[in-house]
């Protein structure tokens, strides 16, 4: 059974259009990401999903249900932006009472342990760093063991250790079952994480696929440097058809192509008795995927 299932989504702020046309479905113990250049849709769309806001058209369906039916709302667990918590609250405090919240709520001992906060149980939420409002905010998303749990920038503002620390436990959650669903920033993250992302943009789909699926349709462009141990001149490889271009940075040649370049470069050079020096490959990343489907960096 299709876990979350998203059909033509549309949802407006008065004059302003938020989610145009976004659909897409996640499947059970998924790591869904949800990726876009700022203000493209994709808040507002999780938002939907968690059944905090209502759509203008379109359909969603939660576990079988209309998001916002209440009884999804011990199911999901949801992290968004903006913490709602009191500033005199503690972190026991909160954790506490949020599983209170939840029939069968998780260990909040474990959790806190898990996310790092075990020496800040005593501390009020208006005294945490962001990074530690961050991970509470994680932590209260999971304390009533959700099917589902729904993360809108989860590692924004975190320093790049608790970042790490954040996917390990992100990872050990999938493993329990749990799907997935996150908005995030991070191409690193994404890549890492993600089992597939749809990217949004001026609130509709631009494409949706594996992090290697996407990576592949940015092109297999392949980029290498390399100092020549002698001189040799351009035609020995333009000629090669994977060589796209050639550029001389000093003694050094940057080769762009396609196909098998590197093995291909480094045949004819062998077989002129040259060695490739210092020599460094570079692939598309996601970050290209995403710059070539969006026009933005
Ligand atoms: N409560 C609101 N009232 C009015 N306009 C809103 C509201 N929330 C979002 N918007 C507008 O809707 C559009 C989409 O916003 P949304 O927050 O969904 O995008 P986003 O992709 O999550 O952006 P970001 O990456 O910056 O968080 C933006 O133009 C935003 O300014």
């Amino acid at each position: 059974m299709t876990v979350i299932e998203v059909q033509n989504l549309a949802k407006r702020y008065g004059e302003t259009v938020a989610v145009r046309d976004v659909s897409f479905s996640v499947e059970p113990g998924e790591i869904f990401g949800i990726l876009g250049p700022n203000g493209a849709g994709k808040t507002t769309t999780v938002e939907c999903v968690a059944g905090l806001r209502t759509p203008d058209a379109g359909r969603i369906t939660v576990l079988g249900r209309t998001a916002g039916d209440p009884e999804l709302r011990t199911r999901i667990g949801v992290q968004l932006q903006e913490s709602e918590l009191q500033d005199k609250i503690t972190v026991r405090e909160a954790l506490e009472l949020y599983s209170t919240f939840y029939p069968d709520p998780a260990d909040w001992r474990v959790l806190a342990g898990d996310l790092g906060l075990n020496a800040k149980l005593k501390t009020r939420f208006g005294n945490l760093s962001g990074g530690q409002k961050q991970r509470l905010s994680i932590a209260l998303a999971l304390i009533g063991n959700p099917e589902i749990a729904i993360l809108d920038e989860l590692t924004t503002g975190l320093d790049p250790q608790a970042r790490r620390d954040t996917w390990d436990l992100i990872s050990g959650i999938r493993d329990r079952g749990v799907t997935l669903l996150l908005v995030t920033h991070f191409m690193e993250e994404a890549e890492r994480l993600c089992d597939r992302i749809v990217v949004i943009d001026k609130g509709a789909v631009a494409a949706l696929d594996t992090p290697a699926g996407l990576i592949r349709r940015a092109g297999d462009e392949q980029r290498i440097r390399f100092r020549p141990s002698a001189p040799i001149t351009d035609e020995l490889l333009t000629v090669l058809p994977e060589v796209r271009e050639l550029h001389r940075e000093g003694s050094r040649i940057a080769i762009t192509g396609t196909g098998n370049l590197l093995h291909a470069v480094v045949s004819v050079l062998a077989s002129n008795g040259i060695v490739a020096a210092e020599l460094t490959l570079e692939r598309s990343t996601l970050d290209d995927a995403f710059v070539h489907l969006t026009g933005k960096e």
